[in-house]
């Protein structure tokens, strides 16, 4: 059941690290129908009890005992770059990394927590190779070498998510994330979403710092052939820090059927109108473009507003909610309180979000159709 009534919202994290005390007070939520989430990184959403729980279990020292105390090493409060908030996975990837009971629990947490959002279909992403600690090269985390290979940790995190869509009756898709800075490990994510494509992984990623280099290695363009050629679907992260040339790459020679993030497209006038032309998705993450330093501070000039003016096709997404401390609720509540978002725009691009989801047809339109019913409005057919 989605509850109907207006809840205040709780966000996981640093409680003043997106506005004034006054406004947190009157955060209610401003959407409390059903949601699609299509940019939701897991290893970027796991819960802080579980970070000290698994270090408990395991033995691994952490620099913090208490929430509170993890919170503050890990919640990012202020704007920064791109580069320093991929540092934050740092401070705790080692905890999870490497652990068959962790990786599952990581991913069974998250489907309930997405069910508390409200949340009835959500595509999350991650890198394999990022969370195992034998066939990866290097070993990621300063990890001692085990026996978890990434073939194994896609498996697990299904299991996970599986169990939890039983549990918490919400559908849940996966999208592996190759690695900019890793184009050894593409050919074997490509691999990865063929060989699991039939038990939840619908899509293939490239994440990571985009500000490092402008175009894509050979190994992530031939890792995006193998896509295309094997009908995997592709999203890319381009264009969040990154120069519009990185969204026309990741578009035309990447082949990307949705574009992480796109903000800066919007730098490249004839770039955007073709993408909007074509009905290019964005997935947009407000709360997480500001304190990655993406965009200005300042919501009322997010390239969202231009999005939602120019009627583009574009999400809204946590990213990555446990480094910025949010929830989705906290995100839609910017946008309603900064941006003037109405509850008609937000069902109208929670459509677009269902229409640019990576399932098949047919579950494509069992979604749209649950949201329609929801939202109370009529479907247009086609005669
Ligand atoms: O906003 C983002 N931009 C680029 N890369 C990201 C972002 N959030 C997370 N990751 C990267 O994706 C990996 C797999 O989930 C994460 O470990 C992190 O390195």
């Amino acid at each position: 059941m989605i509850a109907s009534r207006v809840v205040t919202v709780r966000s996981t994290g640093s409680p003043a690290s997106h506005s004034n005390m006054s406004e947190q007070n009157n955060r209610q939520d401003v959407f409390s129908k059903p949601k699609v989430e299509l940019h939701v990184h897991l290893d970027g959403a796991i819960r802080l009890q579980t970070i000290l729980d698994v270090a408990r279990r395991r033995g691994i020292p952490l620099p913090a005992d208490t929430m509170e105390e993890l919170r503050e090493l890990i919640v990012l409060r202020k704007p920064t770059t791109l580069t320093e908030f991929l540092g934050k996975f740092a401070e705790y990837m080692h905890v999870i990394a490497g652990d068959r009971d962790a990786i599952k629990r990581i991913a069974y947490e998250f489907v309930e927590d997405k069910a508390k959002e409200g949340v009835i279909y959500v595509e999350v992403r991650y890198s394999p190779h990022f969370l195992a600690n034998c066939d990866v090269d290097p070993i990621p985390w300063n990890q001692a070498e085990g026996d978890l290979s990434p073939d194994e940790v896609v498996r697990l995190v299904n299991e996970g998510l599986r169990q939890g869509e039983r549990a918490f009756h919400v559908k849940v898709r996966s999208i592996l994330c190759c690695m900019r800075h890793m184009p050894s490990w593409s050919a074997e994510v490509v691999e990865l979403c063929k060989k699991y494509r039939h038990e939840g992984v619908v899509a293939i990623d490239l994440a990571g710092d985009e500000s490092l280099n402008c175009e894509a290695y050979p190994g992530h363009r031939r890792a995006y052939e193998e896509a295309v050629r094997c009908g995997i679907h592709r999203t890319v992260h381009a264009g969040e820090v990154g120069a519009a040339c990185v969204v026309k790459e990741a578009v035309e020679v990447l082949k990307a059927e949705r574009v992480g993030h796109g903000y800066r497209t919007l730098e490249d006038r004839v770039l955007y109108k073709k993408l909007l032309a074509q009905n290019m998705h964005f997935e947009v993450c407000p709360i997480s473009s500001k304190l990655t330093g993406a965009c200005n501070a300042d919501f009322t000039k997010h390239p969202v507003v231009t999005f939602r003016k120019d009627k583009a096709n574009y999400s809204l997404n946590t990213d990555d909610p446990l480094i910025f401390g949010s929830t989705l609720q906290l995100d839609y509540w910017m946008a309603h309180e900064h941006m003037g978002f109405t509850p008609e725009e937000f069902k109208r691009l929670n459509i677009s979000s269902a229409a640019s989801c990576f399932l098949p047809e047919s579950e494509k339109n069992e979604l749209l159709g649950k949201l329609y019913k929801a939202y109370g409005m009529i479907r247009s057919t086609a005669f």
